[in-house]
């Protein structure tokens, strides 16, 4: 359902108890929503003493908070304090050197992340009844464990830091008459040795849930527990049909590092739970109702998961533990055998599902995913340094982010291909040709093999040595074995042959001996001729420089205009220095998988993966061959001339046909209304797809400025002066807006089609403003100029999109050019504003019924600058 400009505040389907700094909400507070009034008491008195009961109850928190911070500096103390004793300074010296990296790690790890990742966002108070929890998922990304606490399976937290026992959560705030404080009957449950949680054992008790686990001393049952344990996982999928054995959940709300509010959500009986101080709609921290609402409404109640949205960016992306939505949860608790692909609409929080589930995993197959890894792909180094530090502040700096060129970067790919030949380069087909070229360099033996030893000298026969050859070739054919370790294994039976043509004269040959025969100038010769060691750039220079060559691996596969494309796109330079283009990187990454084979990881991340080509999904899958995938995409937003049309095929490429899809179409970034004006592209550039809705509205959060009130106009026709002159326009209304938004708190950027941000950026630099070009490899800053390539899979509070015309007409086809836009326009946190002097692309101007989104009689203001 999406709302229409009701308020945040009260909107939620259950009734709930909210405190803030300063007072606390109850019947009558301003904001509060009317489906609670029927339970609230309306006495003026009982008001009072709800909300003397709620301040009482918030410092009672406050008390617990500054007794987990203490506790936590003396884990830090502690870890500071332990040393690496060594032995031998030289044998020991890579073990000390591992161990000093995993102890400044847990220091790090245990850093007070006071002001930006408060020490515990949540609190769960078990039913004192309750007898293990139903999952109340409903949804079917399977995950190998029941998802009831305590389940066999169940994550354990060994390796997590500083957690060193048992937990169970004595000395929670004393609330008096509050569930779950020690005491209660059924509160013996306790965490096993290795962290899992006996479902039953949770009756009665109470947990503070934050981004790790914090004790007081070793052994203490832990003030806090780490998220990601099966305990938590309530927080994040009961509801009322099924409360998961959950009788209160309660969020908390910080201004920096203080606790400023909470808010309590009973999931079970009619109206608030007992213990409660009062009843009520919650209340933000400041006493006014936010501006926009919940449209579609929530499981972060109240205004908390809103406010946490639209708190101001200083640039990098944060962590979501705190408001991780169900249909989230859901892909980021998927068992570590389960590939998934997330198809989701800009701002559905794909990122974010993807980097939390490599945090889940850490924590629940640590001591395995230590050893394989776990590695996070992503577009450029500019979307890399936007993510960068939400791993480290769950805790996670194991985990490796790397871009898709560096994974192949064995060549530096300083060339280009034109469309034409990269897309071909990037075609699945090219791996049948390049297995087919190097195929194609084995020569099936043509005589025998003499070889002399210390004890004689011994041959073996052409139809022996062919016999050996066959067996090799059938291996590699059948992809059994690496080129180059069928390569040696010929040679070591080779050396076998003889061994045994020497024993049948009553020599012997020890292992060793047979080990230098292996080696020695007669075998390796002999092997050489019938399987010559292959080097994998050479192998494709040669493929796309020898026409014959090619024509025979490429026989039946491309046709002969294909094949001449690949000619004329052979890399420039020298035989040694050639100037390899991004997608022979690809080729060469492919012959390379052939000849030595391809180190994988545990669990790997793709995001964007919708532009990836075949070669490119290839490439990938062979770097998780033995491990699992979480593929994050959305089909709208492929702007590569490669880019998937369909889940089903680039699962394929990526080696897992069989990957759960989830589809998410619920966005969190982006406004409803901004959404609502982006959406009118999807029709054009991905139809099939469901048109996304968002959890926020932002009356206001978009603005369309026409920099000529003749915008309409055919900008074509104009002569070069007007179209000079509009320009001067457009950065003089882009000036002025930029100077507006550096005066306003939060993250901007200005976001034009490539061609023109260097005329942009003399324009702000002119008026002194301070703005920084995002370059490829940049970390994007708190105000930048982002070229239109370069903008996808980042976010801002604002976002300025200049002359929407160029930016489609700087992409090959007007469909990407239409997703280019979606990408750029679906950016904005809080507002959007659109600068234009050539007509808006007519794909934006018309509302496409089939796909708008805007709620009933939401207009998209026009406003005419200049
Ligand atoms: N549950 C949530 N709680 C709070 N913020 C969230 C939540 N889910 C997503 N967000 C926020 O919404 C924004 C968008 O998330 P993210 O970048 O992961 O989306 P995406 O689907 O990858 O978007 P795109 O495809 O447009 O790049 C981020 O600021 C993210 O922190």
């Amino acid at each position: 359902m999406v709302g229409t400009g009701s308020r945040g505040v009260g909107r939620n389907a259950e009734p709930e108890t909210g405190v803030e700094a300063g007072g606390c909400s109850g019947a009558g507070t301003e904001g509060a929503g009317t489906e609670g009034e029927g339970e609230v008491d309306p006495a003026a008195e009982a008001v009072a003493q709800a909300a003397a009961a709620g301040r009482a109850e918030l410092e009672a928190e406050r008390d617990y908070l500054r007794r987990g911070r203490a506790a936590l500096a003396g884990m830090r103390a502690e870890a500071e304090g332990t040393q690496v004793a060594g032995g031998d300074p030289v044998d020991d010296k890579v073990t000390i050197e591992f161990l000093r990296i995993a102890r400044k790690r847990r220091i790090a790890g245990l850093a007070d992340g006071e002001g930006t990742a408060p020490l515990f966002f949540a609190r769960l108070d078990y039913a004192p009844d309750a007898r293990g929890a139903r999952d109340g998922r409903g949804g079917s990304v399977d995950r190998g464990v029941s998802g009831a606490p305590g389940a066999s399976g169940a994550p354990g937290v060994s390796g997590a830091p500083g957690v060193s026992g048992a937990p169970g959560v004595s000395g929670a705030p004393g609330v008096s008459g509050a569930p779950g404080v020690s005491g209660v009957p059924g509160a013996d449950g306790s965490f096993e040795a290795d962290g899992s949680f006996e479902a039953d054992g949770a009756a009665g008790r109470r947990f503070y849930l934050g981004r790790r686990h914090v004790r007081e001393s070793a052994g203490d049952d832990p003030l806090v527990v780490d998220w990601r344990t099966d305990v938590a996982r309530p927080f994040y999928r009961a509801h009322r049909g099924d409360p998961m054995g959950v009788l209160r959940r309660r969020r908390f709300g910080y201004d920096g590092p203080e606790l400023t509010a909470f808010e309590d959500e009973p999931l079970t009986g009619s109206g608030s739970a007992p213990g409660d101080a009062t009843t009520g709609a919650s209340v933000p921290p400041g006493g006014a109702p936010p501006a926009g609402g919940l449209a579609a409404g929530g499981l972060a109640a109240g205004g908390l998961l809103e406010r946490e949205i639209e708190r101001p960016r200083s640039g990098p992306m944060r962590d979501i533990v705190a408001t991780i939505q169900p249909e989230q949860d859901e892909i980021v608790r998927a068992d570590l055998a389960v590939s998934v692909c997330v198809q989701g609409a800009p701002g559905t929080g794909k990122t974010a599902v993807g980097l939390h589930r490599a945090a889940y995993l850490l924590f629940t197959h640590r001591e395995r995913l230590a050893r394989a890894g776990v590695l996070v792909v992503g577009p450029n180094r500019a979307f890399l340094g936007y993510i960068a530090a939400v791993l480290p502040t769950l805790g996670e700096f194991t985990v490796r982010h790397s871009t898709l060129d560096e994974l192949v970067d064995t060549v530096a790919a300083r060339g280009v291909d034109g469309v034409e030949a990269a897309t071909l380069k990037g075609d699945a087909r090219l791996a049948t040709v390049v297995r087919r070229a190097l195929h194609d360099g084995l020569r099936s033996p043509d005589g025998p093999v003499r070889v002399v030893t210390s004890v004689g000298r011994w041959t073996v026969g052409e139809e022996e040595f062919a016999g050996l050859f066959a067996d090799a070739a059938a291996g590699l054919r059948a992809g059994t074995i690496r080129y180059a370790a069928a390569r040696d294994r010929l040679a070591t039976r080779l050396a076998a042959a003889v061994r045994r043509h020497a024993e049948a004269g009553g020599h012997f040959l020890t292992d060793g001996a047979l080990r230098t025969l292996a080696r020695g100038r007669a075998v390796r010769d002999a092997v050489e001729a019938v399987w010559p060691k292959v080097d994998a750039p050479a192998l494709v220079r040669r493929l796309l420089t020898d026409p014959a060559l090619l024509a025979r691996a490429a026989d039946g596969v491309l046709d002969p205009a294909e094949q001449q494309i690949l000619l004329a796109a052979a890399p420039p330079g020298g035989v040694r220095t050639p100037r390899w283009s991004p997608a022979d990187a690809f080729c060469i990454d492919e012959a390379r998988d052939l000849i030595d084979g391809t180190p994988g990881v545990g669990h790997l991340i793709v995001d964007e993966a919708q532009d990836l080509s075949p070669m490119q999904c290839r490439a990938l899958a062979r770097r998780c061959a033995d491990g699992s995938l979480t593929v994050l995409g959305d089909l709208a937003q492929g702007t590569t001339p490669w880019a998937a049309t369909s889940w089903h095929a680039q699962l394929a490429h990526l080696g897992r046909p069989g990957a759960h899809l989830e589809v998410l179409t619920r966005g969190y970034r982006v406004p409803a209304q901004i959404i609502a004006f982006a959406g009118r592209l999807l029709a054009h550039i991905s139809a099939e797809l469901t048109a996304p809705t968002s959890a926020r509205t932002a009356p206001g959060a978009l603005v369309i400025l026409a920099a000529d009130a003749d915008a309409d106009a055919d900008a074509d026709a104009a002569d070069a002066a007007d179209a000079a002159d509009a320009d001067v326009r457009v950065a003089a209304i882009v000036t002025d807006q930029v100077a507006a938004a550096l005066g306003r708190a939060g993250s901007l950027a200005v976001v034009a089609a490539d061609a023109d941000v260097a005329a942009l950026a003399a324009a702000l630099a002119g008026a002194g403003l301070g703005v920084d070009v995002l370059g490829a490899d940049d970390t994007p800053s708190r105000a930048c100029l982002v070229p239109a390539s370069l903008a996808k899979g980042l976010e801002f509070d604002h976002v300025i999109v200049v002359e929407p015309a160029s930016i489609v007409a700087g992409e090959i086809h007007p469909r990407l050019g239409l997703r280019r836009l979606y990408v750029v326009l679906t950016r904005a946190v809080s507002e959007l504003t659109v600068v234009h002097a050539r007509p808006l692309p007519h794909e934006l101007r018309d509302p496409v019924p089939a796909t708008a989104v805007a709620p009933a009689g939401m207009d998209v203001p026009v406003v005419t600058a200049g």
